[in-house]
């Protein structure tokens, strides 16, 4: 880990598992190109366009260890994962952006069976019973503890005690080794599958993945520089992507019709409106409705162009990490 000291900056990417893959699409998509050293076991790499910044692949958990003791500077990983391992996340670590993918719920499950059982209330009751005849608490099986522990003592479940488990977590009430669990779950279908039901107020977490960054890594000018335009390269395609440009040349006052269609479809005149052909950044899904509006204010013609990134001064990821870091 000698790197660990010149390195400017480090991003861990997961180098396996259901964030991979996705992983490595949300930077190709900001045109930046995560290239992996030569052998499969190779665990370090770069992005080619940013020399300077070295890739750590790692586990998504293994990637929230290194950002809460600051070896890596940035990471790609699931929220599930930082609010489960860290108590003190807050502390340590900024959530950047969430990234629209990795989306999973920690959720509280109990057998279909308990028909009369739908709230976390409920569930206390039914604790309460099952100590009261057993003699002993209630057990939930789960490999998010502190989720667990934290959630249950919120909404007033305290009769029960924690079994760990390491992988089939959905399996143990059927197996006896639980009555509840408390798991991630996506499609629901592994849930369906051992016969268990979500609480109606049992979701505890909505996860996905996130850019995350450490609060403790060591912050110098240059990894600084390099976490600025590679944050701006992330936020200006995805504001790029949300919007399109739209042109039009209309009759009577530009500024005037700037600021009605910003106060009407919150595009910007990003480029002023000095002439009368006015240029307009709107977000995608209002565009057919700012170009027909245009076309009712006079213009002849209304263009629509795709754009590849928006850079701005104000970088509002960066703004983010700015704040914590100094
Ligand atoms: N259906 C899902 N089940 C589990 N995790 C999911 C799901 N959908 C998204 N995720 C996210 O993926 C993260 C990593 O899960 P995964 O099991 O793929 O990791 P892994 O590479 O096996 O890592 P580890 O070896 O540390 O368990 C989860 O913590 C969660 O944030
Ligand atoms: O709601 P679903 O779409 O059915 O997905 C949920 C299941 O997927 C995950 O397991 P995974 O396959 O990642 O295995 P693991 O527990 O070994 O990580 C999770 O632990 C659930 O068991
Ligand atoms: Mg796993």
């Amino acid at each position: 880990m000698s790197e660990t000291v010149t390195t400017p900056l480090i991003i861990a990417v997961p180098s396996k598992g259901r964030l991979q893959e996705n992983a490595a699409k949300f930077f190709a998509r900001a045109g930046l190109t995560v290239a992996q050293g030569r052998g499969a076991r190779d665990y370090r790499g770069t992005i080619q366009e940013m020399p300077g910044v070295e890739i750590a692949f790692l586990s998504a958990s293994e990637i929230v260890s290194q950002l809460a003791s600051g070896n890596v500077h940035m990471g790609v990983t699931g929220e599930d994962l930082v609010r489960e391992t860290v108590a003190d996340a807050d502390a340590r670590m900024e959530l950047l952006q969430p990234l629209g993918f990795g989306h999973a719920n920690v959720v509280v499950a109990v057998p279909q069976a308990w028909i009369d059982v739908k709230t976390m209330a409920d569930l206390e009751d039914v604790a309460a019973s099952y100590r009261a005849r057993r003699g002993e608490r209630m057990r939930v099986a789960t490999k998010y503890i502190h989720l667990t522990q934290r959630y249950f003592a919120k909404t007033g479940v305290t009769d029960y005690r924690i079994v760990e488990s390491l992988g089939a977590t959905e399996g143990a009430p059927a197996a006896g080794q639980a009555e509840l669990i408390v798991d991630i779950t996506t499609t629901g279908a592994t849930l369906r599958a051992n016969a268990l039901k979500i609480l109606d107020d049992g979701v505890m977490l909505e996860s996905q993945a996130n850019l995350v960054a450490s609060v403790k890594a060591d912050w110098n000018e240059g990894s600084k520089k390099l976490a600025r335009s590679l944050l701006a390269r992330i936020a200006a395609e995805e504001d790029a992507r949300t919007s399109r440009e739209v042109r039009a040349r209309i009759p009577y006052s530009a500024t005037m019709y700037a600021q009605q269609a910003e106060e009407l479809f919150k595009a910007r005149a990003i480029f002023g409106t000095g002439s009368e052909v006015v240029t307009l950044v709107c977000p995608v899904e209002r565009t057919p409705a700012l170009a027909d509006w245009l076309i009712m204010q006079g213009a002849k013609h209304v263009t629509v162009t795709a754009l590849d990134y928006v850079f701005s001064a104000v970088n509002p990821l960066y703004e983010k990490l700015a704040k914590r870091i100094g």
